[in-house]
């Protein structure tokens, strides 16, 4: 559903750290209600972090993170917001259908809601193509199915805000570009934010919109259209290594102009020993 004030995300100086490290560095990011924002960074660079925060699983957060207008890890967001992590959460010893029941039990419990279940599990399944694999057991899925029995879990609830880590790792390109259709209806139909991460820049052009992270910082928070367009390049990958090269310019022009800094403050100091020593 459309947020009214057209946010559905909004972090003001988030810092996140882990294991003594900052992982993510006072970042300030918004997500748009009813876009598809694409979060993309190298490995490591803190993508599955921002989206732990968003989810509330993340702790030593500190700075502004609202989610739907609540702060991030509100109770009452719990049923607004689907989470895929990366690694599949599904029983293996049971069919897609049953665990899609067992899901849709805790979300929707009651005898009352027993046709909404029903209703809620054949939408899921179908939603993710996977309806003529209903009734396979989990633990024979292949890795691409099992991921999308995952998404289905998350579909269940119909949430506002999905947040899929990497959803497409280890697809083929007919699968991705299925899930990618997926995300654009739900996004199109039913008003869902997502927010998805993905290192394979190319996805980066399916997205409405882009949030560029590296090493815990934002690059870029913007339409493929418009970075492209801003860094003069062909495709985002592009804009994005021309973005990493002028940052690791000013890092380097920064360093270099505090070393000719130093450098004339040493000459200047071994100039007033020199003056010294010939005074003596
Ligand atoms: N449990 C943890 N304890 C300490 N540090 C962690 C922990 N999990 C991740 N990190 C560190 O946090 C940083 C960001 O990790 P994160 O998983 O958010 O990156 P990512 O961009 O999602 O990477 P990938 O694309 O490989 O999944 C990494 O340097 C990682 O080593």
């Amino acid at each position: 559903m459309m947020n009214s004030s057209g946010v559905a995300v909004l972090g003001r100086g988030l810092t996140v750290v882990r294991g003594g490290r900052t992982v993510l560095r006072g970042i300030d990011f918004t997500v748009h209600s009813g876009r598809i924002t694409g979060l993309l960074g190298p490995s490591g660079c803190g993508k599955s972090t921002l989206m732990r925060a968003v989810v509330g699983t993340q702790a030593r957060t500190t700075g502004t993170l609202e989610v739907l207008g609540r702060p991030a890890g509100h109770p009452a967001l719990r049923s607004r917001i689907g989470y895929v992590t990366q690694a599949p959460s599904v029983y293996d010893d049971l069919t897609v259908r049953q665990n899609l029941d067992y899901f849709a039990a805790v979300l929707l419990p009651g005898r009352a809601a027993r046709d909404a279940r029903r209703e809620a599990v054949a939408r899921a399944v179908a939603d993710v193509d996977l309806t003529s694999h209903a009734d396979a057991l989990a633990g024979r899925l292949s890795g691409g199915q099992r991921s999308r029995v995952s998404l289905a879990v998350a579909l269940l609830g119909a949430p506002e805000l999905l947040v899929l880590d990497e959803p497409t790792v280890g697809l083929d390109p007919v699968l991705r570009r299925d899930l990618w259709d997926l995300f654009h209806r739900l996004a199109a139909d039913r008003g869902t934010t997502i927010l998805v991460s993905s290192h394979v820049m190319d996805e980066a052009e399916r997205c409405h919109r882009l949030i560029l992270l590296r090493e815990g910082a934002i690059l870029a928070e913007d339409t493929p259209g418009d970075l492209r367009a801003r860094t003069r390049s062909a495709t985002v990958e592009e804009g994005f290594l021309r973005l990493v090269d002028a940052a690791d310019g000013k890092a380097g022009e920064r360093a270099g102009a505090h070393a000719e800094e130093k450098a004339e403050k040493s000459a200047g100091e071994s100039a007033g020993e020199s003056a010294e020593e010939n005074a003596r």
